[in-house]
Order: C-alpha cells, then sequence, then structure tokens
C-alpha cells in the first residue's frame, strides 16, 4: 500500500502550521470560507503559508466564493492546490487553472462515482460526511462501505478522523490521502499538536503493522 498522505485542514494560526510540518503532514488547509469557525483572512494566510517550510502543500478551501475572491486568493497566497465544498461546476473549479480538488458529501453508494465522472479534470475526489445544513467540518463520520474499491481518481477520505478511528479508516478504506480538522482541535480553529502527532502516528503505525 502506498504511504497514505496527510492533511490537517482548517490552520487558522501560524505556529499550528508548523507543528503540522514539524509532525510530518503532507499538506495543509486555508478556509476561505466567511460562514467557518476556521475562516482565515488573506492577510492571516500570507502569514501562515510564509510560516511554513519547503515541500508542504497549501490548500486553500473555498464554498460557493465569487470568482473575484478564488482570483484574489490565488494572487495574493501562494496556493498548491484549490478546494472546492459547495455547489461549484466542473466548469467553474477548471476555470482558474490551477490544479484543484473536489469535495463531495457522501450520503449514499452512489456519490463517488457519480462526481467522478462529473468532475473527472479533478486531482482527486476528497469524500466528506453529507449533513442538510452545512458544507464541510461537521466533525462526523459516513459509511465509509459507501465508498467504491475501484476508483478513477485519487480519493482523500474526511469526515468525523480523529487518532482514534483513523488507524481503522487507512486500512478498510485505503485512501490515497486523509484530511482531518475537527479531530486534532482543542477549539474550533486551535489545533492541538499532541493531537496531530497522535493522529500522524496512527497513520504510520497501521503502515507499519500491515
Ligand atoms: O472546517 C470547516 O469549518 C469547513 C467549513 C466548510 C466546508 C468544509 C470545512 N471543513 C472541511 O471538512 C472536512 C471534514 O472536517 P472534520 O475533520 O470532520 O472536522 C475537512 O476537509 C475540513 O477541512
Amino acid at each position: 500500500m502506498p504511504r497514505t498522505r496527510i492533511k490537517i485542514c482548517g490552520i487558522t494560526r501560524e505556529e499550528d502550521a508548523v507543528a503540522a510540518a514539524q509532525a510530518g503532514v503532507d499538506a495543509i488547509g486555508l478556509v476561505f470560507h466567511p460562514g467557518s469557525p476556521r475562516h482565515v483572512t488573506l492577510e492571516q494566510a500570507q502569514r501562515i503559508r510564509a510560516a511554513l517550510p519547503p515541500f508542504v502543500t497549501t490548500v486553500g478551501l473555498f464554498v460557493n466564493a465569487s470568482e473575484s475572491l478564488v482570483r484574489e486568493a490565488l494572487s495574493k497566497v501562494p496556493l498548491d492546490l484549490l478546494q472546492f465544498h459547495g455547489d461549484e461546476s466542473a466548469e467553474f473549479c477548471s476555470g482558474f487553472g490551477h490544479p484543484w480538488i473536489r469535495a463531495v458529501r457522501v450520503r449514499d453508494s452512489r456519490v463517488v462515482a457519480a462526481a467522478e465522472s462529473t468532475y473527472d479534470r479533478a486531482f482527486g475526489l476528497l469524500a466528506d460526511a453529507y449533513s442538510e445544513d452545512r458544507y464541510g467540518g461537521t466533525g462526523k463520520t459516513f459509511n465509509w462501505d459507501w465508498l467504491p474499491e475501484t476508483r478513477k481518481l485519487p480519493l482523500i477520505l474526511a469526515g468525523g478522523l480523529t487518532p482514534d478511528n483513523v488507524g481503522e479508516a487507512v486500512r478498510r478504506v485505503r485512501p490515497w490521502a486523509v484530511d482531518v480538522s475537527g479531530g486534532v482541535e482543542s477549539a474550533p480553529g486551535i489545533k492541538s499538536s499532541q493531537r496531530i502527532n497522535e493522529f500522524v502516528r496512527e497513520v504510520t503505525l497501521t503502515h507499519e503493522t500491515d
């Protein structure tokens, strides 16, 4: 099994970005969605990005943002990847000439395969829990049996992951990457370096014992 990549999303403080990098994560996520407790301004995002060492991917998360906000973020913050979490069309997501991943909220066994067709130019598909009233960051898991075993796009598993369940998630789903936000926090938007380290350790241990 290839090493499962790890993304820590919803970073709001420079020290949390540094702690994530030191723990060995592959990517961090910055939330440009004003409705989120993890929302960052462009100025905050610039500072967080500047605090990161090389070779840590920076992902910008958007929820039904205007084209101009995405363009402004791209012009001011060196984002490696865009992550679309709202109702954006495939044309919108592709319109920036920048690599992007598509989040889907999984509520049955057909959602991921359908999204792989609709969003076939995505660099990866992020599978998150479904919620009636929220676009993500719910802290809830979903039924991993709904995920197809054969995939056309790299699968990033998200939704309610924690140091306690990520080992089982990796063993069962075998995703390309895992993505966590609330599961490594001490309060919304405040990451715990201890929980980040535990999360990374659990993923690593899963590989060693598999
Ligand atoms: O984190 C948020 O507040 C958020 C708001 C709107 C869309 C997505 C959001 N977060 C992303 O949701 C998944 C799962 O998060 P969790 O681990 O269950 O807390 C992850 O990609 C978050 O970055």
